[in-house]
């Protein structure tokens, strides 16, 4: 359905078979400094999807996409204040750059991250378009952050 690679030698992987999430780690070094946040890079990147499959719901025939949403890990939150600043974060089926992590610090110390770190969690979810909503672009490709708008 989507098939995601890493850049380098980070392994992506489901801690538990009943896992919602998958574990993302940062792919740098770097320190969030106290109340800022920070974009990281997690060498991860869509590299395949299957596109939009059709469902007929009552007489609308809708399509159904996957997405990757990116959400907090707990422990990170309760233990130092650490979370994803725009979470849960949107990642497109036909986004190809590199994956992206929004970390902010709103704890008193600042935070150093270590490549390999999990810094947040990928859920992937089947999501509808709503019908009678125009499609603008045929693909995003790796544009991303406000690239398809002026805000
Ligand atoms: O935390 C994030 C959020 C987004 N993205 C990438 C994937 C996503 O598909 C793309 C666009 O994200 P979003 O729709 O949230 O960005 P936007 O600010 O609305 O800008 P755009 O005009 O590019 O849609 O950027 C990330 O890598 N990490």
């Amino acid at each position: 359905m989507l098939k995601l690679e890493h850049s380098g030698t980070g392994e992506i992987f489901y801690a538990t078979k009943q896992s919602a999430g998958f574990d993302i780690c940062s792919n740098e070094n770097t320190t969030v400094k106290s109340t800022e946040w920070a974009l990281i890079k997690t060498g991860l990147r869509i590299v395949e999807s299957l596109g939009a499959q059709k469902l007929t719901v009552g007489n609308e025939l809708l399509s159904v996409i996957p997405e990757i949403q990116i959400r907090p890990r707990s422990g990170l939150a309760l233990k130092h204040g650490v979370t994803v600043l725009n979470s849960p974060s949107t990642i497109d089926a036909d986004y190809r750059g590199e994956i992206m992590v929004t970390i902010v610090n709103h704890s008193k110390n600042d935070f150093t991250i270590h490549k390999g770190d999990r810094i947040a969690q990928g859920v992937c979810a089947l999501v509808v378009q709503l019908p009678g909503i125009t499609v603008k672009e045929v693909e995003r490709g790796i544009g991303g952050f406000g690239s398809s708008g002026k805000n």
